[in-house]
């Protein structure tokens, strides 16, 4: 599956659609097992959340577009499939959050591939199931020290940490993804699948217990005030990056 949405993967309403859409139809084709994620925006897996959707829009908006960000995590953390995602490029946040919802994940070998849950430098919150998640990669101490200074780890730091398994020359990230594929697909899928939802179940079902409930507070907190200039000052930055 190749992400393209130019000029970042940023994940659009649309294009979250289009994700989810893609997904279903592999896993209702019997003749799927595996999914390798990558991107086609050269140098960019995914610039994560798309920061228009949450910003001068009406409630009724953030409470669809937030409904469709646990629906694409909550079927890629818990996809029978093996996903592997072949990281290509750098992986901010909601993208990282993708990447971290696979069951192996290969980085390509550049200092610019920073990857990591970055919400705080935009001075908002990364929410418990995307915390959930990297907590249960990394462990308690690094992701708490990952989500408050909202870091992104460059290539050699995040297989230090673990929250890539492999770190390789970029022009190998595809053929390293499939090699370990091979892994994976030898055991018996049936056993696989279900040790999958073993480990992975109690933190979808935080979620999915307090769905409507954490649609409210994203809702909530994305339409302060407070949060909206923040927002609006990191896009500015992003654009004046440029000139
Ligand atoms: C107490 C109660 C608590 C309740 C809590 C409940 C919920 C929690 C609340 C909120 C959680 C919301 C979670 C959000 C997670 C996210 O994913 S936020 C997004 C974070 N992403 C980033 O920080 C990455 C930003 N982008 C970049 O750093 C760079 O763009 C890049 C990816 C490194 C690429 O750089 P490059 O130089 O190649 O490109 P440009 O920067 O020039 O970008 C091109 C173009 O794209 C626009 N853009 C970039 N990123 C985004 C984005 N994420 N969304 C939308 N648009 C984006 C950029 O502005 C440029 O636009 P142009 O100038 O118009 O061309």
């Amino acid at each position: 599956m190749k992400m393209r949405n130019p000029p970042v993967n940023s994940l659009s309403l649309e294009f979250l659609t289009e994700l989810l859409i893609s997904l279903e139809k592999l896993e209702s084709d019997k003749a799927f097992h595996a999914i390798i994620l990558t991107s086609d925006c050269p140098g960019i897996f995914s610039a994560g959340l798309d920061l228009m959707e949450m910003c001068g829009r009406d409630p009724t908006h953030y409470a669809e577009y937030w409904k469709a960000v646990q629906e694409l995590w909550l079927r890629f953390y818990l996809s029978h499939l093996v996903v592997i995602s072949a990281i290509n490029g750098v992986n901010a946040a909601g993208g990282c959050l993708l990447a971290l919802s696979c069951d192996y994940r290969v980085l390509a070998d550049n200092p610019k591939y920073a990857m990591g849950l970055n919400e705080t430098l935009l001075g908002i919150i990364a929410p418990f199931w995307f915390k959930d998640t990297l907590v249960n990669t990394v462990g308690h101490r690094t992701a708490e020290r990952a989500l408050q200074l909202g870091l992104l780890f460059p290539p050699a730091e995040a297989l230090q940490v673990g929250m890539v398994d492999k770190v390789v020359p970029e022009d190998q990230v595809l053929s390293a993804a499939r090699s370990e594929l091979a892994q994976w697909l030898a055991i018996p899928g049936h056993a696989r699948q279900l040790t999958k939802s073993l480990m992975r179940k109690p933190t979808a079902d935080r979620l999915l217990k307090e769905r409507d409930a954490d649609i409210q507070n994203f809702v909530r907190f994305i339409s302060r005030d407070a949060i909206q200039k923040a927002l609006r000052v990191y896009l500015e930055k992003l654009k004046q990056k440029k000139t």
